[in-house]
Parts: structure tokens; C-alpha cells; sequence
């Protein structure tokens, strides 16, 4: 793997005086940095040589009142996307903390919007995480349309009895079609994929993409959410947890479904109404499901755990230690810049939600 720039440069203690036309190095204090989770050890370690670092030492989450007392005290705050960071708390935060660089794409788990008010800055780790995510999304579409759970409990009980022509028959990607919903970054490295595998590939995005993006995708818009979800046999989800998605996928459009659909999520648990979905899917209007995100966090519909048709992964869409370490190298490189006097090169603002 290749180290990251921002692991090899070594001007923590010093900046550049824009004042003196940039001749002059002046050494400075360092900023104030709190992590609230264990990351991988070399970003650990550079965070420690550039800032005045407070690592956490134990794997578990900050409590609420841990995660005040560190805002309190902290000029950053780097969390992670399961640390809830609402305006209750950004209330309470200490005048110093000037920067939220989230360790994670999604920024649900912030108030942007509070966050911006008080003159806190949000960054967060897009694009690093893309291929890692889109990679497991694929393995859920295949996983749920090609029974592979399925096969492996069997295997694992020891109850193969030999091949047969009509045991543990799937569906067949090719010739399938895909509707992506949210064709961002990683929408558009599934639908990458997907073409590779000779799906056909169809999106609703809140915006349409360039033709010459669409054509390159060779990717089919579609304006109605509505009739998308109609016509697909596999919906895939990659827009971010907003209140504008929350429950995009109502029980009213998951209705809409073929019988013989199934859907995918490795963007946020939010976006599906996940009680509809166990009904849909117990009922067998839905034919099946890939979960790597859920509504209420690690609290899973216990529904959900029982139906075979059903592949459930804990969170772990972007997670490759490549993909982690150069989250990491993001969040560095968003805190260095800040400190260097410029606004933090993945900056997230309210307007972009
Ligand atoms: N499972 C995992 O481990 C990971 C999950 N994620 C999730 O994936 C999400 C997407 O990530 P990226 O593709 O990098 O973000 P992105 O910002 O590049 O793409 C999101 C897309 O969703 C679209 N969108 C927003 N609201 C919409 C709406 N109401 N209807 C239709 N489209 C809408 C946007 O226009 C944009 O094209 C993140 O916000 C995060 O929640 C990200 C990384 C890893
Ligand atoms: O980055 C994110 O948004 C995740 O969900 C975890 O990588």
C-alpha cells in the first residue's frame, strides 16, 4: 500500500507567516484534537506527531456526557458516524472548538446546519470510501440474488447432500435491472459495476447528471422515484440520511416493488422504513434484502434476522484498512489545513445536504 502524503511531511510545529509574504516560519501552538474512537494505528500516530492529541484509549464509544465534557475542552473534535453530535450539545460546546472533522462520509450524525451557526466548521472523508462501499454493495446484490447465505448455512450444518439441478436456484445478475437511488459517488461506482455484470443500469438522483456522465454510465434517469421502484429487480441505496430521504422507501413505494425485487442498503438505515420493509418481506411482496445500515442504529428488527432471503451486515461497507487509513489521511489533511489558516478541503456546509 502506498503511504499517504500527509504521513511523511513533518511541519506540525510550524506555519508559514502569510503576513511576511511567506518568507518566515513561526513555530505555533498546536491545536486541540479529540478522537473519540480507536482509528488504525498510523493514523493514530500522525495525529499524535502534528497536534496536541487525545486519543481514546479504550474501543468503546464516548458516552453523551464524555462527548460534552471533550466539546467543552477540544479546538477539533474528530467523531465518527455513530457519535451523535445534535444541536443540544454544539450548545454546550466550549468557545475554542472551531472544527468537526468527521471521521465518515456521512455527516447525518452532525447538526450541520447548528454546527455553522455557531461558527463550527464540518468535514467529513467522501471519495475514499467509494470503491470500498460499492464493492460491498455488489456483494449484497449477489449475495441476496444468488442465495449465498443460504449455501453457506447449509454447509456450515453439514447438511449438503451433493448437487442437484433445482436445489439453491438464484436469479441471474445479467440482463437485471438496477435502479440506484442516490447516484453520488458511490451510486455511480455501483452502477460501474453493475454495467460489468451486464445489469442494466437505471438512477433517480435529486438532480439529473451531465448526458455525457449518464451516457459513460450508460445509465437510464428516471425523474419518478415512484415509477422507478416499479419497474426495477434490484433497488440499490446511496443517497445520504437527510430530512428529506428519511423514509424515502415508505411502506406506500416499497408497495410499489415487484414481488420478485429485492432491495439493498449501504447508505443509511434511515432512508427505509424498516418495519415496512420486515412486513413487505414476511408477506412476500419483497423477495429479498441486503442491510448493511439499519433505522434505529444496532437495534434490529428481530423480524428481520429470521427470513432467509434476508443478508444482514453490520456496517461494514467501507470497511477495508486501506479505505480506513485514507479516511484518516482526509481527516488529517482537513485539520492541517484549517490549522494552516484555509477552510478544510472537504468542508461540508448546510446547502450541500
Ligand atoms: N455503509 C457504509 O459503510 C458507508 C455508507 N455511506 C453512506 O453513503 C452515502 C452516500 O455517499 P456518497 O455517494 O459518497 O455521497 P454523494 O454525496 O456523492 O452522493 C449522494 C447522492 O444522493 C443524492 N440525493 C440526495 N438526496 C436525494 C433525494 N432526496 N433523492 C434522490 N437522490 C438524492 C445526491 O444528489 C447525490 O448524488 C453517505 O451519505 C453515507 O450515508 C458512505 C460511506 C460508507
Ligand atoms: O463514512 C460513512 O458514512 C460510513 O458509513 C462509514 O464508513
Amino acid at each position: 500500500m502506498l503511504v499517504p502524503a500527509i504521513f511523511l511531511r513533518h511541519d506540525a510545529m510550524e506555519m508559514t507567516d502569510l503576513h511576511s509574504g511567506g518568507r518566515r516560519q513561526v513555530p505555533r501552538e498546536r491545536l486541540s484534537v479529540v478522537v473519540t474512537r480507536r482509528l488504525p494505528e498510523p493514523v493514530e500516530t500522525r495525529l499524535s506527531e502534528l497536534f496536541n492529541v487525545r486519543l481514546r484509549t479504550d474501543d468503546t464509544p464516548m458516552t453523551r456526557a464524555e462527548l460534552a465534557a471533550v466539546m467543552k475542552e477540544a479546538d477539533v473534535l474528530v467523531p465518527t458516524v455513530t457519535d451523535t453530535i445534535d444541536a443540544a450539545l454544539l450548545g454546550q460546546a466550549g468557545d475554542q472548538l472551531r472544527l468537526i472533522a468527521n471521521y465518515g462520509a456521512g455527516v447525518d450524525n452532525i447538526d450541520v446546519a447548528t454546527a455553522r451557526q455557531r461558527g463550527i466548521l464540518v468535514s467529513n472523508t467522501p471519495g475514499v470510501l467509494t470503491d470500498d462501499t460499492a464493492d460491498m454493495t455488489m456483494a449484497l446484490i449477489m449475495a441476496v440474488v444468488r442465495r449465498i447465505p443460504e449455501g453457506l448455512a447449509l454447509m456450515q450444518k453439514g447438511e449438503w447432500d451433493g448437487w442437484a439441478p433445482t436445489a439453491l436456484l438464484g436469479g441471474r445478475l445479467a440482463g437485471r435491472r438496477l435502479g440506484i437511488l442516490g447516484m453520488g459517488r458511490i451510486g455511480q461506482a455501483v452502477a460501474r459495476r453493475a454495467r460489468a455484470f451486464g445489469m442494466q443500469v437505471h438512477y433517480n438522483n435529486r438532480r439529473r447528471l451531465r448526458p455525457e456522465t449518464e451516457e459513460k454510465l450508460e445509465a437510464t434517469w428516471w425523474e419518478s422515484l415512484d415509477q422507478m421502484v416499479a419497474r426495477m429487480d434490484v433497488i440499490s441505496i446511496h443517497c445520504p440520511s437527510t430530512p428529506s430521504t428519511f423514509h424515502l422507501m415508505n411502506a406506500r413505494r416499497l408497495k410499489l416493488l415487484k414481488p420478485e425485487a429485492v432491495i439493498v442498503n449501504t447508505s443509511r438505515g434511515e432512508v427505509i422504513d424498516e418495519n415496512a420493509l420486515t412486513r413487505g418481506l414476511r408477506a412476500g411482496e419483497i423477495a429479498g434484502a441486503g442491510l448493511d445500515v439499519y433505522e434505529h442504529g444496532t437495534t434490529i428488527n428481530p423480524r428481520l434476522r429470521e427470513l432467509p432471503n434476508v443478508v444482514l451486515l453490520p456496517h461494514m461497507g467501507s470497511a477495508t484498512l486501506e479505505g480506513r487509513i485514507e479516511m484518516g489521511e482526509k481527516v488529517l489533511l482537513n485539520i492541517k489545513t484549517f490549522e494552516d489558516g484555509h477552510r478544510p478541503p472537504d468542508q461540508v456546509v448546510p446547502a450541500m445536504l
